[in-house]
């Protein structure tokens, strides 16, 4: 299987009816599996608002929504699963609050520990990082390729790659063999817009993909 775009939102989204016409024109550069909702210091009110706006977007195309840090307000605005990071509550807790029915994917750094613990407990997907540096978030944890090559050969939960990868630098990440690309700021940064980004994304994934 070759690598699918997984997009994480900008921190803030001031205005969700501006923002919703930048994700459309996102999603409408090619396949995205997931767009996680992460939005940081803002009241839940304003994160339902960004949610009740960009579900019927995501449901359009097909891309699941995940709501970062808060497995309450994945149940609570309907989205499709929740991602937990090791500061945010344990796995199990999360799991309890969302039921068996939505994902829930946990940040496992560049730890084979965390994430061997995470998949064994029934983790949806195990998120590695940080690959790059990034301009979204200060990262602590550098992770290398051979953590996604390890985690191929042996295990069949799927991996997500994330932290400041880019069209120009996500090569290497795909050919690890990582399931899913997490990008904030290389696609809503990307030069020629990120419907131009996600193209180039799913364009690299294919060729990636052929024999
Ligand atoms: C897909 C994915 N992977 C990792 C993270 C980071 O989660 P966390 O460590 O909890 O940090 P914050 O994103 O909450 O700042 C993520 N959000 N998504
Ligand atoms: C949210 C997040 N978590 C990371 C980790 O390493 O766990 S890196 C990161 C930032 C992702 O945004 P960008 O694609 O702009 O770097
Ligand atoms: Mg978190």
């Amino acid at each position: 299987m070759t690598a699918r775009l997984y997009l994480i939102s900008p921190a803030r989204i001031d205005h969700p009816s501006i923002f919703a016409d930048e994700l459309r024109a996102a999603l409408d550069g090619g396949d995205v599996a997931a767009f996680q909702l992460r939005l940081k210091d803002v009241p839940d009110d304003a994160i339902a608002r960004a949610a009740d706006t960009l579900r019927p977007i995501c449901q359009q195309r097909d891309t699941a929504l995940i709501m970062n840090d808060r497995p309450d307000l994945a149940v609570k605005l309907d989205c499709d699963g929740v991602h937990v990071g090791q500061d945010d509550m344990p796995y199990a807790e999360a799991r309890r609050i969302v039921g068996p029915n939505r994902q829930v994917g946990v940040t496992c750094k560049a730890s084979r520990h965390l994430a061997m613990e995470a998949a064994e407990a029934g983790a949806d997907y195990v998120a590695f990082g940080a690959f790059f540096p990034s301009t979204t978030k200060q990262v602590t944890s550098p992770a290398s390729l051979e953590i996604l090559e390890w985690w191929n050969e042996l295990m069949e939960v799927p991996s997500v790659a994330i932290g400041g990868i880019t069209v120009e630098n996500c090569r290497p990440v795909v050919a690890a063999g990582a399931d899913f690309l997490a990008v904030a700021s290389g696609v809503w940064n990307y030069k020629e817009g990120p419907e131009a980004a996600v193209r180039a994304f799913n364009e690299i994934f294919s060729a990636h993909g052929q024999p």
